[in-house]
């Protein structure tokens, strides 16, 4: 297999991607590369230092002056802020609702993506996000379109929260991953958008291993 391979999975948010990369790198025992936690580290540090995030240029001075550090320690992944965990706090409500702003903004993300680059040039990986395929790392020899039905999307965060004692409400949910996904495919810069070549999966129907194992069934194929 090659040294270098790369999977590129992106879709919409609650579609699995997190999830299903996560597990295929574990199987083939690639990097997984977070690059959803990029931008919302970035987020909780600007909201934490009150900064406008409509202020681009700002929010990238600030980007200048911070590490986001993505580790994976005993099969869990953390995410570290000028060295400080900020894995739980990256998931907040307020994080959440913000990041797509903070993330529209074209000086961010050439820093983001270059810095996403280069941790995938260690080896062979797998990256999720919006533009892993068609901006990132547009000679990926995988290229996955995961997607779900709204519903179902909302539904899985629904569940999430729920686990995690927090309080939500579906229809809630619903709207905010509606908006999400309006401002990730609408941005003028990078938006989420599927890759000509990449291999559109729809999981609504389906378990997070069926999911997986498409995923690894491709690489075999193209690999072969
Ligand atoms: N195929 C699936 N079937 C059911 N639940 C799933 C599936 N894929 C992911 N999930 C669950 O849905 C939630 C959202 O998944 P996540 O990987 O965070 O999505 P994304 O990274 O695309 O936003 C998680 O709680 C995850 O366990
Ligand atoms: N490659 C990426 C990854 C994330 N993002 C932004 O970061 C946000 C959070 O990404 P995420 O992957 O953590 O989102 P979830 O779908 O897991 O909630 C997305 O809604 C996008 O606005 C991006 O613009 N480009």
């Amino acid at each position: 297999m090659d040294e270098k391979l790369k999977i590129a999975i992106d879709g919409p948010a609650g579609a699995g991607k997190s999830t299903v990369a996560k597990l295929v790198a574990e199987q083939l025992s690639f990097l997984y590369i977070d690059t959803g936690a990029m931008y919302r580290a970035l987020t909780w540090a600007a909201i934490a230092a009150q900064i406008d995030l409509n202020d681009g240029e700002r929010l990238r001075q600030l980007l200048d002056e911070t590490t986001i550090r993505l580790s994976n320690e005993d099969n869990k992944l953390n995410v570290y802020l000028n060295e400080a965990d900020v894995t739980q706090q990256i998931r907040q409500n307020d994080v959440t609702a913000h990041v797509s702003l903070v993330a529209s903004h074209e000086l961010v993300r050439k820093e983001m993506v270059e810095r996403q680059r280069q941790l995938a040039q260690q080896g062979r990986a797998v990256l999720d996000g919006r533009d892993i395929g068609t901006y990132v790392l547009p000679d990926a020899q995988i290229k996955v379109f995961l997607t779900a039905s709204v519903e179902e999307r909302a539904r899985r965060r629904f569940e999430e929260q729920q686990a995690k004692g927090m309080e939500s409400s579906l229809e809630q949910l619903k709207e905010e991953i509606a908006r999400r996904d309006n401002l990730d495919s609408t941005r003028a810069f990078a938006p989420l958008k599927k890759a000509d070549d990449a291999v559109e999966i729809d999981s609504t129907n389906l378990s997070i291993e069926e999911v997986a194992a498409k995923i690894i069934e491709l690489v075999k194929e193209r690999t072969r």
